[in-house]
């Protein structure tokens, strides 16, 4: 029998709405069995895999904590495929600079540090087309295009198991001049973190590279 995936999509604040429907446009592609929605802990317990979705990090992270569902999203996140995009990177991650007055609550399972706002605010918003070899083995027919708003970028990588998936040229996001671009997505066992907001293009692909790492976290 082939194996399918139940995946959920973090849907307390952010563009929980536009995940799910890339993910459901790859029906019939992937061997996804549900997309749902997720806002509880049987919710969460009932998925094999799950997207964090960009929005406001500190709101997630407060809203998870009064829904009581913190805890669970935690030890998910260092066991089971998850997928932190934008705000949901900065939740995945161990570490993050320049957050509000105070800090904020972070899951601490992808061994990052993570800059929040590194581009700027929300009138900084851009676009960039990128070649990314990670994702030719579903189609390299076309670069990928990026979009970015009031992102975070990955300023230092703490382990060295972390790949570095994309980065983008020198001189984005860089207030020195640097050889080497920031770092807006990498892999670490069953995590995955991006910078940017795949699922505001009609291009699937970082869906389909995640459902993919989800069937193969299912098949080990
Ligand atoms: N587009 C986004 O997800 C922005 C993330 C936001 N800057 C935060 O700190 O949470």
């Amino acid at each position: 029998m082939v194996k399918t995936v139940r995946i959920g999509v973090l849907a307390l604040q952010g563009a929980f709405i536009e995940h799910i429907h890339s993910l459901n446009t790859l029906r019939g592609v992937e061997h996804i069995s549900d997309v749902v929605e997720v806002r509880t802990k049987e919710e969460l317990a009932s998925v094999d895999a799950l997207i964090i979705p960009g929005g406001e990090s500190t709101s997630i992270a407060l809203i998870a904590e009064r829904c009581g569902i913190l805890d669970d999203l935690r030890e998910f996140a260092r066991t089971k495929p998850t997928w932190g995009t934008c705000a949901g990177l900065i939740l995945l991650s161990k570490q993050a600079i320049h957050t509000k007055k105070g800090g904020q609550q972070l899951l601490n399972a992808l061994p990052v540090t993570v800059s929040r706002n590194q581009f700027g605010r929300q009138v900084d918003s851009f676009t960039i087309k990128l070649t990314t070899p990670c994702l030719e083995s579903i189609s390299s027919e076309k670069a990928f295009e990026y979009v970015f708003i009031r992102a975070p970028a990955i300023v230092s990588v703490d382990d060295p198991e972390v790949e570095s998936l994309v980065s983008l040229p020198p001189g984005y996001g860089q207030t020195e001049a640097s050889e080497n671009g920031l770092l807006v997505a990498v892999k670490y066992r069953n995590m995955l973190g991006t910078s940017f907001h795949p699922e505001l293009t009609s291009d699937n692909r970082w869906h389909q590279y995640f459902v993919r790492m989800a069937l193969d976290a299912g098949s080990a």
